[in-house]
């Protein structure tokens, strides 16, 4: 996508773009939840590398897996426009549709409050595993349901599988659904391209999303939910914290100046201020 993008809007001929494939720890390790294996620098450590060392000129990545601070040495250059930022149900049609007791598979800690809130009797399994095994879990009947991004799914060809559920009644992570850039700082040539292809829309509202996160001081193991719209010259930012058992929900909503990443902030604080000792405890701050 991004390759294409970039030959699209430079003229470039195909073959200006070589993609190397970097395995990272995040896609190696299937069978341990994130919040245990050190979070999201499993997907950007390997990337980060191969930016320093020159053997990459750019990292192309899910933003969802980019930790909200990254090395002073690299910059998020641009973003491509931004996907369904849904997430899907998958397995039953509706959550009502669910049995008695059901049980649930997914090791998101936001997913697993948000699913915890609409049905306090489900038991909650730690799913992990590339989209392939997690179908191929639930075609086994391990799990009566699981939660994917509709945006994986679509970019794997498998728009198809499950439900989309609406943001009013699971507000996605934040970042959901968008794909973003890195360049090493001083790099001007490589910046100056990829400015190029940037969707600003995306990238402020993901900007703002990623604000929030660092008012909060979240991590993966923190049940956080957030998105930003844009509305006319503004964005309208919706913001969460659930307690894992589901019973306490935290949130704002306010709309922002685009660029505007201190009133994000100051929404993630806002957050943790209202929050009871319990599901503050859950954050670093
Ligand atoms: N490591 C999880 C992850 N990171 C990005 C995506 C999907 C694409 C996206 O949300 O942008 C997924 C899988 C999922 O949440 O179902």
């Amino acid at each position: 996508m991004t390759a294409r993008a970039l030959c699209d809007v430079h003229g470039w001929p195909d073959s200006a773009v070589t993609i190397v494939t970097v395995q990272t720890s995040g896609d190696r390790i299937q069978d341990r939840a994130l919040a245990d294996i050190g979070g999201k620098a499993l997907w950007t450590k390997e990337l980060d590398r191969a930016l320093a060392e020159g053997e990459i000129d750019f990292a192309v990545h899910s933003m969802k897996d980019v930790e909200t601070l990254r090395p002073a040495a690299i910059r998020i250059a641009a973003m491509l426009p931004r996907a369904d930022v849904r997430d899907k149900l998958v397995g039953v049609d509706s959550f009502d549709a669910l049995p008695a007791n059901p049980v649930v598979g997914t090791s998101s800690p936001r997913r697993a409050a948000q699913v915890t809130r609409l049905r306090p009797d489900a038991t909650i399994t730690l799913f992990r595993g590339n989209v392939a095994t997690r179908l191929a879990k639930l075609a086994a009947g391990d799990v009566h349901a699981t939660l994917l991004a509709a945006a994986g799914l679509d970019r794997l060809g498998q728009g198809d599988v499950g439900v989309t559920i609406p943001i009013d009644t699971m507000l996605p992570a934040p970042s959901q659904g968008a794909v973003g850039i890195e360049a090493l700082v001083g790099n001007d040539a490589v910046l100056a391209a990829l400015a190029a292809i940037n969707d600003t829309d995306t990238f402020d509202c993901v900007m703002a999303e990623r604000a929030v996160l660092m008012g909060l001081g979240g991590t993966c193991h923190s049940p956080i939910a957030a998105l930003a719209l844009v509305d006319g010259a503004r964005l309208h930012l919706r913001a969460e914290i659930i307690s894992p058992d589901g019973q306490e929900t935290v949130s704002e909503e306010a709309r922002i100046d685009r660029q505007d990443q201190d009133a994000a902030q100051a929404m993630g604080r806002a957050l943790l201020d209202r929050a009871s000792p319990a599901l503050r405890s859950l954050f670093e701050a």
